[in-house]
Parts: structure tokens; C-alpha cells; sequence
């Protein structure tokens, strides 16, 4: 389904047609990995749902009970029908959660209990990390040599043995010229004997011998091509699993490239360590046995021969390196072609939409054409290279015939040592070309090795792991204490300039303005996707900066604007992110979040669904229970239901208003429509980056002159024109035909 789901895999030849494909569900859904917490399980698939219910004991709540008859509406045949009350407020207080005895408070510099991810990748790769920020590539070439070498280490049992193997088999090559030119002299000279040996005898010793010697080479081929393809896929998932770990803000910048360095450069890193490094082996060795056997023959002769060598060695020297540019100019080509073709095929509705196909496809031809003609450069210069190296060869052949046919002629060798001389010549010539070639690839390695380091290496500006652990039992109210922010990417503009809150815990705050005053970026920067520039937000009096990521986020349950749903069932979907949740979590999460379509579905909890599956206001709700189900502290709803028709909306504030009532959860919404508003307890005006109003909904909406009165006006002349539109459209919710409309959307997925 090209419009839901691309995989990308673009570049050049095999390697790319070989390459890594990531989902773009599973890219575009970068912030909500981030938002969960869920990096370690990468994919649906791989999520187990299971553990102990216990850990989150959903103990009825203080402030009010569990209405009698909501025990028997945990359902765990998910195919039944529906409970009758939707609404049913099942979110437990998190104050009855019991302590988890495991979360205590520890810094950093204590030994942690469970080492990190990325200490496991560089344990287990053997590179140690570098430097943060090298935000230029193939800036640290002969850094890149020893980790490319270093990136072999965990082969190196296997990769002795080949070198072994190796060895055998290069023995037994170099035989050959010895062997036919002791051939052409046994038969022209009518000996007796060959080898020392009567003929058949030393026939069947050297039928043997090349058995074992091509044995050798099929194993040696074997182990290197299974090891080099090890440690791509060993690069490829710490690579993958390194992005993971970053700020979104660097995913969603560059997921076209990253997916380029994830496919292509990790194929050539691999190529390069493997294949090309035991290439470049048999033809360092089959070059100095060649060059001794040669010397041994007629010295004289050897010498003529090797004044070729040093022009050509400094050919490829300088052939290599700029093959190294050449190469890291075209994978960067490459992944701007990637990105440009993933960003239009994720919004494939929209190009088709507007015609505009001959647009971007020339918007991509011209991608293409760049990586082309970088392409081309690099036909050319090898085509010289090669075409001049030839050259070089043949012309030293020729002398070599000429003079030694002069040493043949006087009696100084005989022919068959011509012969051999002849054939070891061009085995040492084209060992010289192998380790040519050793090197192009080697340089063509480093530079495919610094764009996947690059990515190993970087490290998050927000690291994961870097904190102290929030206890889950401790709550408290939350504080923007001046705080002032502007996006990475667009430094010139202050979005916040001093934002001044409290947030009691279990309490309710609308955050309101005209679009673009900032309502998002409260929310991203609670979520730490970002941190402030100056000032500081807190949590029970702690710089939440001071908390881990992880621990900080386990806390919070966050609604996009846009949910994102993930190619899977609908129970994996709501514990996504909540791996130890079990059906009955899920069930009631759905419940609270008033997902009583779910039941209606052909298999319940077990359907399959995707990211376009299920309508606007189904979505929604099920990324309501996805939040929910994670027993939050504070809840962030961004704009929740302002793509929604009314009677979806009502659905989806149903649900709010349940959460809100109980007071378990700090819930933080933005929010443009009036319905969604007036939910909230305390109403926040954001305008020009800072609060200018701030108080009880009926009592801001009541003040003569307010500038939420001039907001809430202007809003409701939008909310009365788009209910106009709205009032002629049959209503979809739950009715039967919705029920049908949604079965058959799932059938189209
Ligand atoms: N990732 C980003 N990089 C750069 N600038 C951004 C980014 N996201 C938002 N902005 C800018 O920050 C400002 C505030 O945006 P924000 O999304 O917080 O506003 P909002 O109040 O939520 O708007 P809306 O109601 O339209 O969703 C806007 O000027 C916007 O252009």
C-alpha cells in the first residue's frame, strides 16, 4: 500500500536493492516512539504484552468509587458485544499506585543496574564512543580506517580462519605457474621424471593439492561473505537502534538520509571490512610469492617487471582518495534523493490530490540526475584508472617477452621458466590490481564507515539515560518558571519569551491562543523533545531536565493532534509503548477513552489495523486509551479534536471530561474549539510568546475587554460556520453504517 506504507530502499545496484527498508509508519511515528518511551521494542511485532497486572494495580480511586457494575464489563472475549455505558471512568488515582520499590533515586554517576543500550552497542561493536557533533562528514577519515578495522574484531576468530584458508588456497594457486612451466620441460626435454616424482604419481599429488586448495577457497569465500554480513547487520541495528535514542527533532529533519546510511553506506561499511579486506589479503600474499618465485626463477627479469609497480601504486594512491570524496559527495546525493521521494510518497493522497506527479517527478528526476552525475565522474576516473593500468601491464609484458626470449635465445632459462615467469608476472599484476582495488574499496569503506559512525556515534541532546530516576509515586504540581524557547531550526524566532505557570497536580489547564502562539511547544517541551533556552519547567519543585528522559516520559500519556496508529492489532496499538499491559488494561483503557467501536470490529482487540484504518475520531480515541493505559500522571492532549466532526468530538470530550472529573491525572490541552475548553478547570491565553491571561473559563469569558473574549468570539464564528457545513453530513459515529464503514475500511488496508 504505497500510500500508507513506504519502504524505502533507493540508491544504486545491488547493495540498495539488498537494502534495509523501514516503514515510514514507523518513521512518521518518531515523536510517538519518543513520547512512549518505546524504543527498546522498535516495532509492534516484537512488543510482548504480558507481565503482571499487578504493577499497575488499578485500585478504585479515593475520590470516587468504580460504579458497581463496571467489573463486569472487563471483557476478555474481545469479539463480544459492547458495554452499555462508554463512559464508564475506570483511570485510577496514581496516589494508590504502591511505590515501585525498584525506582529509587540515582544519578548518574552511580553505577546503573541495567547498562545502557549504547553502551552495549560500543561493548559489543568494540568501538569506543567519539567525540559529540561532528556534524561534517568525512571529516575524520583516518579515524574511520581504525574503526572500520575495529569493526571486524568480533569476527576475529572467523576472520583467522579465513586468513588461514587463505593462505592455503593462495599456496596452491601460486603451484600453478610453477607447475606448467615444469610441465612444458618435462615434455620438451622427454625426462623421466617430474617433480622428482614419476609422472602419474605427481599428477595425482597435485589433483589433490588443487582440491584441497579450491576446498580452501570456497570456505574462505563462505566464512568471509556470512561474517561481513554479520557485521552489517550487527551496524544496522545499533545504527537504527542509535537513532532511536535521538531528540524527534533529528529524526524528523533527516529520516530520508538516515534511512540512506541504514541501507546503502552499512552495505559498503560491510563489503568493505569482509570482501574486500580478504581480497586485498590474497593479493598481498599472492603478490609477494609471486614477486620471491619470480626472483628465484631470474632475477634479472623480476626487475624489469617490478618498474612498473611504483607508477601504478601512486596511480591508485591518489585514484583512492578521490574516490573517498567522490563517494561520500554521492551517498549524500543519494540521501537527498531518499528523502525527497519519502517525504512525497508519504503524502501520496496529497500529490495525487493536486495533479502533481509531473512535478514531482521532476523534482526527483533532478535528485537523480545529481546522484547520476556523480556516478558518472566516478565511471569515468575508474575507466582511466583501469584503462591506463592495463596499459601499463601489457607494455611490461611485452618487454618481458622481448628480454627474456634474448635470455631463452643464450641459454640463461629455459622455456619453461619463461612461462612461469610470463604467468607469475600476471598473477603479481593482478595481485597489484587487487590491492588497487583493496584500496579504492578500503577509501570507499572509510567513506561509507564516517556517515554510519557519524550516526553510531551521535549523541542525543537529550540522552535518554541521563538523570535521575522519577519515582512513580512521587506527584506535584508542574511550573514554567520564565521560560524562554526557540526551535534549533529556526534560531532567529523567540517562540516563547518568559512563560510564567503553575499547574496543580490532578487539575485541569486549557492552553489557548491564536495558532502558532505556542501551545504546541509548551506541550513538546513538557515532553522533552526540547529543553528550554533559559528558565526552567518543574515538576514537584525538580528542573525536570534533572529527571531521565525515560523515567520523565513513563509518566506523561500524550495525544497528537494527528494519532499515529501502527501497522498491527488493536490491542498492540493501545499497549504500545506499555508492554506489561494485559488485555483487561487494554479493555479498560478503551473503555475510559470511550473506544466502543472496538468491540463492534470483526475481531475485537485483535484486528488488524493500520494507519489509515479507522476514521479521525476512531484514531483518536484508541491514542486516548494508548495514554491512558499507561497509567499517566499528566495527560497532554494537543488539539485532540479539532479534526473532528461533532460527533466524534463528542465522543472524544465524553472521554476528557471522565478524566478530568476524576482528578487523577494533570491534564494539559490545547486546544481551539470551544467545547474543549470549557472542559478545562483554568483557561491559559498564550499570546506573542507569553501568558497575558490566565483564570476560570466563566470568568475570563465574562470579562468585559479579555482577550479570550476577542479569541472565543472569533472562534465561534468558525465553529458556527463549520457546524452549518456540518449539519447536511449523515453523522458517522457508531451508527451501523459507520460500523460498516469502518469494517470495510479495514477490509481496503
Ligand atoms: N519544529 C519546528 N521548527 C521550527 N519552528 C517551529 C516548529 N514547530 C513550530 N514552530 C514555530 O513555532 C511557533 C509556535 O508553534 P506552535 O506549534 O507551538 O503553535 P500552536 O499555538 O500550537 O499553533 P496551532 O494552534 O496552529 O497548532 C510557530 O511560529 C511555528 O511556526
Amino acid at each position: 500500500m504505497l500510500g500508507t506504507s513506504v519502504g524505502l530502499s533507493l540508491g544504486l545496484g545491488s547493495s540498495l536493492r539488498r537494502g534495509l527498508q523501514i516503514t515510514s509508519v514507523e518513521r512518521s511515528g518518531l515523536s510517538s516512539i519518543a513520547g512512549m518511551s518505546c524504543r527498546r521494542s522498535q516495532q509492534l511485532p516484537s512488543i510482548r504484552i504480558g507481565g503482571t497486572a499487578a504493577r499497575r494495580l488499578h485500585t478504585p480511586s479515593p475520590q470516587r468509587s468504580t460504579p458497581p457494575h463496571s467489573s463486569l464489563l472487563v471483557r476478555h472475549n474481545s469479539t463480544k458485544p459492547p458495554p452499555h455505558v462508554p463512559s464508564t471512568p475506570i483511570i485510577k488515582a496514581t496516589t494508590t499506585t504502591p511505590v515501585d520499590t525498584t525506582s529509587t533515586l540515582v544519578t548518574t554517576s552511580e553505577p546503573s543496574a541495567k547498562p545502557s543500550i549504547i553502551s552495549r552497542i560500543y561493548s559489543n561493536l568494540s568501538l569506543s564512543p567519539v567525540k559529540e557533533n561532528h556534524e561534517k562528514d568525512g571529516e575524520h577519515g583516518s579515524s574511520s580506517v581504525g574503526k572500520l578495522l575495529e569493526l571486524a574484531r568480533p569476527e576475529k576468530r572467523h576472520l583467522l580462519i579465513a586468513v588461514g584458508l587463505l593462505l592455503i588456497s593462495s599456496s596452491v594457486s601460486m603451484l600453478v605457474p610453477l607447475t606448467i612451466g615444469k610441465l612444458i620441460d618435462f615434455f620438451s626435454t622427454n625426462s623421466s621424471t617430474f617433480l622428482g616424482l614419476s609422472f602419474p604419481v605427481a599428477a595425482g599429488l597435485l589433483a589433490v593439492t588443487f582440491c584441497i586448495g579450491a576446498a580452501a577457497n570456497a570456505s574462505r569465500a563462505i566464512i568471509m561473505r556470512t561474517s561481513g554480513q554479520r557485521i552489517i547487520a550487527r551496524v544496522r541495528n545499533q545504527a537504527y537502534l542509535s537513532t532511536l535514542r535521538q531528540e524527534p527533532e533529528f529524526a524528523d529533519r533527516s529520516a530520508g538520509d538516515i534511512v540512506s546510511r541504514l541501507s546503502v553506506d552499512t552495505n559498503i561499511l560491510g563489503e568493505s571490512v569482509t570482501s574486500n579486506l580478504s581480497d586485498g589479503l590474497r593479493a598481498l600474499i599472492s603478490a609477494t610469492v609471486g614477486v620471491a618465485a619470480m626472483f628465484w626463477i631470474s632475477a634479472k627479469l623480476t626487475l624489469v617487471m617490478l618498474c612498473v609497480v611504483p607508477p601504478v601504486s601512486l596511480g591508485a594512491v591518489f585514484y583512492g582518495r578521490y574516490l573517498r570524496k567522490l563517494s561520500n559527495l554521492t551517498q549524500e546525493a543519494v540521501g537527498e534523493m531518499s528523502k525527497t521521494a519519502e517525504e512525497k510518497l508519504n503524502a501520496f493522497k496529497t500529490v495525487a490530490a493536486y495533479n502533481s506527479q509531473d512535478l514531482e517527478g521532476s523534482l526527483f528526476s533532478r535528485k537523480v540526475d545529481e546522484v547520476f552525475q556523480l556516478a558518472k565522474k566516478e565511471a569515468y576516473m575508474t575507466g582511466i584508472f583501469w584503462g591506463a593500468s592495463g596499459l601499463t601491464g601489457n607494455l611490461a609484458m611485452l618487454c618481458l617477452l622481448g628480454y627474456g626470449g634474448h635470455l631463452v635465445s643464450i641459454h640463461e632459462i629455459t622455456v619453461g621458466d619463461l612461462t612461469s615467469l610470463l604467468m607469475y608476472s600476471a598473477y603479481v599484476g593482478g595481485s597489484v590490481s587487487g590491492l588497487t582495488g583493496f584500496f579504492t574499496g578500503l577509501m570507499r569503506g572509510v567513506g561509507a564507515g564516517s556517515r554510519v559512525f557519524w550516526l553510531l556515534d551521535r549523541t542525543s541532546h537529550i540522552p535518554l539515560d541521563k538523570g535521575i530516576n522519577l519515582p512513580h509515586s512521587r506527584n506535584g504540581a508542574i511550573r514554567f518558571e520564565n521560560v524562554r524557547f526557540r526551535y534549533p531550526s529556526r534560531k532567529e524566532v523567540e517562540v516563547l519569551k518568559g512563560i510564567n505557570m503553575r499547574i496543580e497536580p490532578g487539575t485541569s489547564v486549557a492552553l489557548v491562543g491564536s495558532s502558532g502562539s505556542g501551545k504546541t511547544s509548551i506541550q513538546q517541551l513538557l515532553s522533552r523533545f526540547y529543553d528550554p533556552d533559559e528558565g526552567k519547567v518543574t515538576f514537584d519543585g525538580t528542573d525536570i531536565r534533572e529527571f531521565t528522559p525515560e523515567s520523565w516520559r513513563s509518566r506523561i500519556g500524550v495525544v497528537f493532534q494527528d494519532p499515529i496508529l501502527f501497522a498491527g492489532t488493536v490491542h498492540e496499538n493501545i499497549a504500545y509503548g506499555s508492554p506489561d499491559a494485559t488485555r483487561e488494561d487494554v479493555e479498560d483503557a478503551a473503555r475510559a477513552a470511550n473506544c466502543d467501536f472496538i468491540w463492534n470490529l470483526p475481531q475485537g482487540f485483535d484486528t488488524l489495523i493500520g494507519k489509515a484504518s479507522l476514521s479521525g475520531g476512531q484514531r483518536q480515541r484508541i491514542s486516548i486509551a494508548r495514554a491512558l493505559v499507561r497509567n499517566p500522571s499528566i495527560l497532554l492532549l494537543d488539539e485532540a479534536t479539532s479534526a473532528l466532526d461533532s460527533a466524534s468530538e463528542n465522543a472524544v470530550n465524553a472521554a476528557i471530561d471522565d478524566i478530568i472529573r476524576q482528578k487523577n491525572i494533570t491534564v494539559i490541552l490545547a486546544a481551539h474549539r470551544l467545547s474543549s475548553i470549557a472542559r478545562a478547570e483554568r483557561v491559559v491565553v498564550l499570546e506573542n510568546g507569553v501568558v497575558s491571561e490566565e483564570g476560570r473559563y466563566d470568568v475570563l469569558s465574562r470579562r468585559e475587554g479579555s482577550r479570550f473574549r476577542t479569541l472565543m468570539a472569533a472562534q465561534l464564528l468558525v465553529e458556527k460556520s463549520s457546524k452549518g457545513a456540518e449539519a447536511s453530513q449523515p453523522e458517522e459515529e457508531e451508527s451501523p453504517e459507520s460500523t460498516e464503514a469502518t469494517r470495510l475500511r479495514l477490509e481496503a488496508n
